[in-house]
């Protein structure tokens, strides 16, 4: 029987057919008009991609932390704005996604500087210190479950990944929406909160991305 293809499977089919191999910016402006064109995908996108972009490069980080890799797409677009030296890890818990997801990383050429673990970032932040040899974050791209945002914070704090200066940027804290997470972060003494407006991916619903400075 003929297999059925899932969205990021023909997702990726895009990329490998139109993208350049190891042009990051023309697998971003390939997925991006996949989803415009063809299949809606839940990627940061353009326009708060765009926000993304400058803060990544405002911050200049050396260690990055994503949770919630999907197809890649944010993966990609942060690995690509990050010095020789920097590194991205990007964890995904379903397996599926996450094979989609090196795929399209290596079609960016960008491998070099990003490692995808996949897993339940619950577990895994725990972990980062003594498996992965982190000592701290200088930048958080929260893209994952929604619910999993505030829990997640707070664990990160707890398992001291977090300094004086550390970033946390969330995607989605309009819609589908965060609202304990922005609670916290708007109301902690521990954060300086500051909100972007923009639009949900490739609609026009408002969405923004909540940017957090950590103050020790
Ligand atoms: N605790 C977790 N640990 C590791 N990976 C996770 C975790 N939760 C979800 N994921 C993975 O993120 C990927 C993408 N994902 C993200 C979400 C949550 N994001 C959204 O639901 C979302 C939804 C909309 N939307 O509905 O318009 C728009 C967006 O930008 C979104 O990020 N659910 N799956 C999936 O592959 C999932 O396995
Ligand atoms: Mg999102």
């Amino acid at each position: 029987t003929l297999t059925q293809s899932t969205r990021p499977q023909r997702l990726l089919g895009a990329v490998q057919k139109k993208a350049t191999r190891g042009n990051p910016r023309s697998v971003i402006q390939t997925i991006d008009q996949f989803c415009r064109q063809r299949e809606w995908a839940m990627n940061v996108g353009d326009e708060k991609g765009c926000i993304l972009d400058s803060v990544v490069t405002e911050t200049n980080p050396t260690t990055v932390l994503e949770l919630g890799t999907y197809c890649g797409y944010s993966t990609v677009r942060i690995a690509s704005l990050l010095p020789p030296q920097a590194r991205l890890i990007t964890l995904e818990f379903n397996p599926d996604f996450a094979r989609i997801a090196r795929q399209v990383i290596t079609w960016a050429g960008v491998q070099d500087k990003v490692e995808l673990v996949e897993g339940a970032s619950g577990d895994l932040i725990p972990k980062m210190k003594a498996q992965f040899g982190v000592n701290t974050f200088d930048l958080v791209f929260l893209d994952h479950w929604k619910d999993r945002y505030l829990p997640d914070t707070k664990l990160m704090e707890e398992c001291g990944l977090l300094k004086k200066g550390s970033i946390l940027l969330a995607d989605n804290v309009i819609c589908p929406g965060t609202p304990d997470y922005l609670e916290y972060v708007r109301n902690s003494p521990r954060y300086q909160s500051q909100y972007f407006k923009s639009h949900l991916e490739y609609t026009k619903v408002e969405d923004g991305l909540e940017k957090s400075v950590f103050l020790g």
